[in-house]
């Protein structure tokens, strides 16, 4: 099987935040290998270093030692146009979700094509609409974020990072501003998406409602992985 199959590979993977003295490794021989159209979860203790892998095998931050090869990429030297090349095909959903203020739900989820440079206006707006109609907007296409609750917000965000088709997907506690069965939508969308198009979601999580549908849980302690279970998602 090849790079294809395995869209985030690690080998021999560490990292340091700080310098001289300050210096402590977050990350310690992170050896890993995702398969295309999987969910996997990281869960772990609070500084376990979920984050910083996370960022890192989305290129958000440089590698400093060993290997990250990301869909068929490696990342260590990368050139800053690879790097900008590689995230365009990633769609990320972090806690902040950073929503402009100024724009519609639509109009921010379009934003999510449109840096793409790919498609017109029009196609990015039934884009956004279908995305958004997926999560369960269609009734706030218009709203500005000032009148979203914080769950239609993040999964404006959501919709955002999956607009633009992209291959894999890095989120960090997605579902936890949802209720119950917004949170269980979101994951089936993500799951579904794996089946129908191959989308990879590696996602930091500990609410139970993902952790029952996914794939393979990969466990992080002190910046080691210590577990690594396969489920049958
Ligand atoms: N910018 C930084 N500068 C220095 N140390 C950092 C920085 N970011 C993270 N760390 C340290 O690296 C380790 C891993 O942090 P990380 O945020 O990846 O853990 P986490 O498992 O995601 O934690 P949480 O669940 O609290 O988000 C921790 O010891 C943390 O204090």
């Amino acid at each position: 099987m090849g790079d294809e199959d395995f869209p985030v590979q690690a080998r021999a993977l560490n990292y340091w935040f700080g310098r001289g003295e300050a210096r402590k490794q977050a990350l310690y021989d992170i050896d890993l290998r995702i398969a295309r159209g999987s969910l996997t979860v990281l869960v772990g203790p609070s500084g376990s270093g979920k984050t910083t892998l996370l960022t890192l095998l989305g290129c958000l931050r440089e590698v400093q030692q060993g290997l990250v090869i990301l869909l068929g990429h490696e990342l260590h030297g990368a050139t800053p146009a690879l790097a900008t090349a590689l995230r365009r095909r990633l769609g990320f959903i972090f806690q902040a979700h950073n929503l402009h203020e100024s724009l519609t739900a639509a109009q921010n989820v379009m934003m999510g094509v449109q840096v793409l440079g790919r498609v017109d206006k029009a196609r990015a707006q039934a884009a956004a609409a279908h995305v958004l109609g997926l999560l369960g907007l269609s009734e706030r296409l218009d709203y500005l974020p000032a009148n979203l609750s914080g769950g239609q917000k993040q999964r404006v965000a959501i919709a955002r990072a999956l607009v633009g088709n992209p291959e894999l997907v890095l989120a960090d506690e997605p579902t936890a501003a949802l209720d119950r069965d917004s949170g269980a939508n979101v994951v089936e969308l993500l799951k579904r998406l794996g089946q129908a198009r191959g989308t990879t979601t590696i996602m930091v999580t500990h609410d139970n409602r993902i952790l029952d549908r996914a794939d393979r849980i990969l466990t992080l302690e002190d910046g080691r992985i210590v577990g690594d279970e396969a489920r049958g998602g």
